[in-house]
């Protein structure tokens, strides 16, 4: 695409060089620009793009986008250099403009919340998946098209940047894709990563207190998850949490609302819990119905309830989509069960916010035989506030806890244990052991038949960060690990 046809309808001022160029791609990382892209000079956290212009131009750009208007004067350089009001909205609209904007040909569903949204995320696209459509869902774990994996080189966020975004999007509509499933964290909308993605459904789940530090406040954060209503055709809200219910008074859209409680357009009511599945009445314009639910626990109700409501408003039938539920299962690393020969009950679950750690317990505690063992910490340099409320949690439900290790950072992962201990009722049982493989190793070596073992915090995650160095870590390779060695001792 020629820049001028670029820009065409964009606020800009354009100093230099010819705007008759062919533009490729855009890019902020200077040596990620390849031939023909357009370099977005950011001023960032650690570091400012003008810094990096040379890279840029040796690598190929051919023209550099600033917001800081008096750089207009100052830059002299061969290649155009254009000012815009905004970078990152303008890196959103270039990028969905460069690759013919693909989300418009598509269903796409975007979600935000505070937890559940992976998990939302992919119970959507296996319903959707069961009805015989192609999905495309991006998020924390991943991509996955049609339920497979796809591995590509990209920065991996949850919500991805629009340069990234987009060009996915395009590959997929080209594979028959018709429906993208999108995790909206609250960075990527303040970001305004989904600002050209067509959205027809934003998905509100519930907010907590997270994610304080990198937004500033907890206004500033619940603001920026707001934004997904404005981008959004229509709206499909959590009735039974408070903010999303704000959320949907202020939208003047369509809107539907789901919940295990009153006033919903979709509720869905838990008739008998058994100890892997849920026999569960969905009352809803379309009628009742009676299925079950492969799982346990208020939260999976909410997160199913969540995803039935969305496939219903994109236009499925209820019956239809019961069927699917059936056999939902949960993305890795949520309540992720390991086999062994031990009789204990391990689980891996990415709990790592007060009301996620109080949803696992919760569910953990209807089944648990005999006790009930958590080990756990919490990530360094971000969220102080949520380690006592944690240890208070944790020590309602749990016999034992093992502190240890989660991406400390460049915190001393003993004082942020300490921290954690803090909000520990006087009688708990527990024992600090920061080396994390350890710890798991410890607590599954001293469990005995029928006790309960959560590992809770990193889920699927695959490295621990340590100071500044990221080292090679998973939680389910090191239980494997553990029940290896104690098998062989027994
Ligand atoms: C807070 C935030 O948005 N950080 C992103 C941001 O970093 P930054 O603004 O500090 O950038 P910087 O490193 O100071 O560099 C400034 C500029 O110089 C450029 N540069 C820098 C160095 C260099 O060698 N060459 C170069 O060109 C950079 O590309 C950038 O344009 O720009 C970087 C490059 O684009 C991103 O990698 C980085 O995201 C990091 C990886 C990140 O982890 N972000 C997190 C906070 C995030 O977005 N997480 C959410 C999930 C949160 C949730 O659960 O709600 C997500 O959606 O994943
Ligand atoms: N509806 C829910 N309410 C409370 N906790 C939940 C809910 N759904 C999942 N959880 C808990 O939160 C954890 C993370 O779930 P999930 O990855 O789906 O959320 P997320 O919003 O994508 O998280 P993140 O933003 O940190 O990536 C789960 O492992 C579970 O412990």
């Amino acid at each position: 695409m020629q820049l001028a046809e670029l820009l065409k309808e964009w606020p800009c001022s354009v100093k230099g060089g010819s705007i008759r160029v062919e533009v490729k791609g855009i890019e902020d990382y200077a040596q990620g620009v390849k031939e023909g892209d357009l370099f977005v000079v950011r001023k960032g956290r650690n570091s400012d793009g003008l810094k990096y212009i040379n890279i840029a131009l040796e690598n190929g750009a051919v023209g550099v986008v600033i917001e800081d208007e008096k750089q207009l004067d100052s830059l002299k350089l061969s290649v155009p250099v254009i000012w815009v009001p905004n970078v990152l909205k303008f890196m959103s609209y270039s990028a969905a403009k460069i690759n013919r904007y693909p989300a418009e040909a598509m269903q796409v569903i975007a979600i935000t919340g505070t937890n559940g949204k992976t998990t939302v995320s992919h119970f959507i696209g296996q319903l959707l998946y069961a009805l015989h459509k192609n999905v495309i869902v991006i998020g924390t774990n991943g991509i996955y098209i049609n339920g497979v994996e796809v591995h590509l080189d990209y920065e991996h966020l949850t919500t991805l940047q629009p340069k990234h975004l987009h060009k996915i999007l395009k590959v997929a509509l080209r594979k028959g894709v018709e429906y993208v499933v999108l995790e909206a964290s609250s960075m990527g909308l303040s970001k305004h990563r989904l600002d050209d993605c067509s959205i027809n459904i934003g998905v509100f789940l519930n907010l907590a207190e997270d994610h304080i530090e990198d937004h500033g406040s907890y206004e500033k954060y619940k603001a920026a998850k707001q934004l997904l209503s404005s981008l959004s055709e229509q709206l499909v809200l959590n009735g039974d949490d408070s903010f999303c219910r704000t959320v949907g008074l202020q939208a003047k859209k369509k809107k539907a609302y789901f919940g295990l409680g009153n006033r919903v357009d979709y509720q869905l009511q838990l008739l008998a819990e058994g100890l892997v599945s849920s026999t569960c009445c969905l009352q809803s314009k379309k009628g009742q119905k009676v299925f079950s639910i492969p799982f346990v626990g208020e939260h999976h109700l909410q997160n199913v309830i969540a995803a039935i409501s969305t496939v219903s408003e994109l236009g499925f039938g209820v019956e239809e989509i019961t069927e699917a539920v059936e056999k939902l299962s949960l993305p890795k690393g949520r309540l992720e069960a390991i086999e062994n020969e031990m009789n204990l009950d391990i689980y891996i679950d990415y709990a790592h916010t007060e009301a996620a750690l109080r949803a696992v317990l919760q569910t953990l505690n209807k089944t648990v035989k005999r006790n009930l063992i958590v080990v756990f910490s919490c990530g360094g340099d971000r969220d102080k506030h949520k380690r006592l409320k944690m240890g208070a949690v944790a020590s309602k439900y749990a016999d034992m806890i093992y502190l240890t290790s989660d991406n400390p950072r460049s915190e001393d992962p003993e004082q942020i244990n300490a921290q954690i201990a803090a909000g520990f009722s006087p009688k708990q049982h527990y024992e600090m052991i920061l080396d994390r493989a350890k710890a798991i190793e410890t607590a599954i070596q001293n469990a005995q038949e029928g006790d309960t073992i959560l590992i809770a915090g990193k889920g699927h995650e695959t490295t621990q960060t340590i100071g500044s160095a990221e080292i090679k870590f998973s939680d389910s390779e090191s239980v494997k690990i553990a029940l290896d060695k104690c098998t062989k001792k027994q």
